[in-house]
């Protein structure tokens, strides 16, 4: 049996408002494996998001343990978790959040500059990034001019540079039409088939069909799905 690289247990997040308290996530027990494509969806307000956020570090939890690739998440400080990022875990949202004055490579090449690498290493890997995601010879176009599909390919090149193991994306398919969300389900499946993990919430249905793995949240509670 693999071991999980990721893993919670009973994580509760709660934003208390004048009259009611919400529950963004309520005793969430979560674990993935190494190449596990795990697909996650419910409502909207129902903690998608948030589950993501602290996964990735980028919220914290009221309570509860969070380990990712055997860092205690829950307990380490900013500049762990700004690590556990750099290193182990990326991030895709709806919207790519490419920088639109950087070409494609440049955009990728910049989380391993940030690292250290130098910037010719670092835009050979970002190239060779771009076409592990089906990008090869668009390494020089900017942003506006690429399909929307093709900037969250970049986006997720950009989020795997640096050999990064894991993958959250919220929405990523939310601004795709029907035939490029279906190619970035693929391209996830592909990765996990390489050894990936990939914690994607997508509202639409289809992300299952190509998941190992489905939970629905409902008012914060994550529920194993067949
Ligand atoms: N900073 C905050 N302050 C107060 N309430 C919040 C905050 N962030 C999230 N919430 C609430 O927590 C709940 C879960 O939010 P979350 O964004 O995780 O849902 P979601 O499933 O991702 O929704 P969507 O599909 O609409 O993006 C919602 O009821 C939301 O209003």
């Amino acid at each position: 049996m693999i071991s999980p690289l990721i893993r919670t247990q009973k994580i509760r997040k709660a934003y208390q408002s004048e009259v009611e308290t919400v529950w963004a996530a309520r005793d969430v027990d979560f674990e993935a494996r190494p190449g596990e494509f795990v697909c996650i969806y419910g409502a909207s307000g129902s903690g998608k998001s948030t589950l993501l956020n602290l996964l990735a570090g980028l919220d914290l939890a009221d309570s509860g343990e969070i380990q990712v690739s055997g860092v205690d998440v829950a307990t380490a400080d900013e500049k762990q978790r700004a690590q556990l990022r750099l290193e182990t875990v990326g991030v895709v949202f709806q919207d790519h959040n490419l920088i639109d004055e950087f070409t494609a490579v440049e955009n990728v090449a910049l989380p391993l500059e940030a690292r250290g690498t130098s910037a010719d290493a670092a835009r050979t890997e970002a190239a060779d990034q771009l076409r592990r995601v089906g990008l090869a010879g668009l390494e020089d176009r900017l942003p506006r001019q690429l399909s929307g599909g093709q900037r969250q390919r970049v986006g997720v090149a950009r989020a795997l540079t640096g050999n990064r193991a894991v993958l959250l994306a919220d929405e990523p398919t939310g601004a795709l039409d029907s035939a490029a969300t279906l190619e970035l389900f693929t391209l996830f499946r592909a990765l996990c088939d390489e050894g990936i993990t990939a914690v994607i919430c997508s509202h639409d249905p289809r992300c299952r069909d190509y998941a190992d793995t489905r939970y629905e949240i409902i008012d914060g509670r994550l529920e194993a799905r067949s």
